[in-house]
C-alpha cells in the first residue's frame, strides 16, 4: 500500500566539510547563499500481510497522522536552518530522503511494514531509500 504526501520547504545544498570555492563548484546555482525551494512528493510504500481481521496491512489513518507528525518538521520550513539533521547532513534528495524514512520508522507502530520510502524534489528529480540494508 502506499501513501502520499507533499510538502514545500527551503534549502541550500552546501558541505561543511568543503570551502566555499569547493562548494560553489561542486553545487553550482543550487549552492546560492540565499537558497532555494521545492514543492516535495513523499511517497510511503508498504508491504506485508493483510490483518485477517481488519483486512488491513496497515490503518491508513494511523499513517496519514504518523506522517503528517514528521510533515510538521519539514513542511515551509528551512531545512538547513529548522531541522538538526541537516545541521551535519547536506540537504540533498537522497539525505531528505533518508531522514523522511528513519523519522517515520521511529514513530510507526508497526515499522515492520515499513518498505520504501521515494521522494521527488521535482518532477524530474526522484529519489528512493528501503532503509538500512542488513
Ligand atoms: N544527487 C543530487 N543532485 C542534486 C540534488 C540532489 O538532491 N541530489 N539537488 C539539486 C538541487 O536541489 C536543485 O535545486 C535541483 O533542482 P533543479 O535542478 O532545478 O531541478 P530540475 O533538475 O528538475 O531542473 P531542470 O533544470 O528543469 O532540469 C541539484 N543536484
Ligand atoms: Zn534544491
Amino acid at each position: 500500500m502506499e501513501r502520499v504526501e507533499e510538502f514545500s520547504s527551503a534549502h541550500r545544498l552546501h558541505s561543511n566539510q568543503l570551502t566555499d570555492e569547493q562548494n560553489v563548484e561542486v553545487f553550482g546555482k543550487c549552492n546560492n547563499f540565499h537558497g532555494h525551494g521545492h514543492n516535495y512528493v513523499w511517497k510511503v510504500k508498504l508491504r506485508g500481510p493483510i490483518d485477517p481481521i481488519t483486512g488491513m496491512v496497515y490503518d491508513l489513518a494511523k499513517l496519514v497522522n504518523e506522517m503528517k507528525t514528521i510533515l510538521a518538521t519539514v513542511d515551509h520550513k528551512n531545512l538547513d536552518k529548522d531541522v538538526p539533521y541537516f545541521e551535519n547532513h547536506t540537504s540533498t534528495c537522497e539525505n531528505v530522503a533518508i531522514y523522511l524514512y528513519n523519522s517515520l520508522q521511529a514513530v510507526m507502530s508497526n515499522p515492520s511494514v515499513l518498505y520504501k520510502v521515494s521522494l521527488a524534489e521535482s518532477p524530474k528529480n526522484i529519489f528512493s531509500y528501503k532503509g538500512q540494508q542488513v
